[in-house]
């Protein structure tokens, strides 16, 4: 089996592409996957740390409004359809797989268009631009959510799989992962992040998180701020006079490359609300605390992070009204309830779909000529 896989911009898309590469690894023997993305993405750093060879095409996404920038970006995407193109005939791909963000496009359509199978994830409630289009060409749509359904063309093929999350996450150990990152086995572990791209935001409240679990005897702390937000994180702290050295407690990483670690040693679990990140948390049963980002197309972090908080398994709190008090008292309520985190997880559990990765090979089998 030979797999173009295709994504990126954010780890939101990037993420469930790679979870696709190793199923497809898993299911059939002797797999090769070719990753294509641009230099420009997450996906020129994420995916050669995950061990998938990577070729980058040029493309950019379009502005929302009519200007003369478009008339580049559209040359660019001809000149990425055709470099797509001359890939996809040197590596010879059994299928094509795309995971939406805007390089998927000339890759996929190209594909298509060579008469390969062609196949798109959609992770959100409400696609993207590029899906949507790409639905008319390609030979099926596989969605997160049945209510994404009615967006895409009434040709299109489309099955409800969920999102697909990364094998290693579900296998992953608590106490070995522990281990591997330096955490006490005693401890409660609170992991902070705000998406693939970190959130000012959120790191701007884990000042007062931080004082106030800073050496605690029975929490500990690992933190992700993003790349780019992590050099101004440690400035805010020392400008706090705030010495991360002095707690033994609280880690700070500008991002995690080992995920399904963080996630396997985690009790509670603070975050935006990215399809991605939601589907690994309901897979695991984590309890959260959810600050949905508020400027995603159309609302659609809040919509997730409600799917969640309505059913128990979450608690929301609002962008506008997050302050470093409030997600404080949000994780003291949490974290000293044992009896609230277990409601909270057997709840997020529910709404999980860990075999979400199993269907969508069905569909790649289902789309794949006979032999
Ligand atoms: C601002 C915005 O529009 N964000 C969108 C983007 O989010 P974003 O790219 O943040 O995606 P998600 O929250 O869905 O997923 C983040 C992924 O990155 C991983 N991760 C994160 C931090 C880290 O240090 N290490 C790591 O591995 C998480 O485990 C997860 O797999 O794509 C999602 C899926 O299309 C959408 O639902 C989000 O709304």
């Amino acid at each position: 089996m030979r797999a173009i896989l295709t994504g990126g911009g954010t780890g939101g898309h990037i993420y469930p592409a790679l979870a696709i590469a190793r199923g497809l690894q898993q299911h059939f023997p002797r797999t090769e996957i070719l990753y294509v993305g641009t230099n420009r993405g997450l996906e020129a750093d994420i995916v050669p740390k995950a061990h998938f060879p990577f070729q980058a095409i040029t493309v950019s996404g379009l502005a929302r409004k009519i200007s003369l920038a478009n008339l580049q970006v559209l040359w660019q995407a001809w000149q990425g359809y055709r470099e797509a193109g001359r890939i996809i005939k040197k590596f010879q791909p059994d299928i094509v797989i795309g995971t939406g963000g805007y390089v998927c496009g000339p890759v996929v359509m190209a594909a298509a268009r060579l008469g390969i199978p062609t196949l798109i994830h959609e992770q959100n409630a409400l696609p993207g631009i590029t899906n949507r289009i790409l639905s008319r060409f390609v030979d099926l749509v596989a969605v997160t959510f049945e209510d994404s359904r009615r967006y895409f063309s009434g040709k299109a093929r489309v099955k409800l799989t969920g999102l697909p999350i990364r094998p290693e996450i579900l296998q992953a150990r608590r106490s070995e992962a522990l281990g591997s990152l330096n955490l006490s086995r005693e401890k409660l572990t609170l992991l902070v992040f705000g998406g693939s791209r970190g959130a000012r935001k959120i790191n701007q409240a884990m000042i007062e998180v931080i004082k106030r679990y800073g050496n605690h005897p029975q929490v500990q702390v690992l933190h992700a701020t993003g790349q780019a937000g992590y050099r101004e994180f440690l400035q805010e702290l020392s400008s706090q006079s705030i010495v991360l050295d002095k707690y033994v407690n609280i880690i700070v990483k500008p991002y995690l490359y080992n995920m399904h670690e963080a996630l396997a040693a985690a009790d509670l679990v603070v975050s935006r609300a990215g399809a991605a990140t939601l589907a690994e948390l309901t897979a695991l049963g984590l309890p959260a605390i959810l600050i949905p980002y508020p400027y995603a197309a159309e609302n659609h972090q809040e919509y997730n992070a409600r799917a969640l908080a309505d059913r128990g398994a979450a608690v929301l709190i609002k962008d506008a009204e997050l302050t470093g008090r409030r997600l404080v008292e949000s994780i003291d309520a949490v974290i000293n309830r044992p009896d609230k985190r277990q409601d909270m997880a057997r709840a997020s559990q529910n709404l999980g779909r860990p075999e979400a990765l199993r269907d969508i090979i069905k569909c790649v089998e289902e789309i794949l000529p006979r032999p």
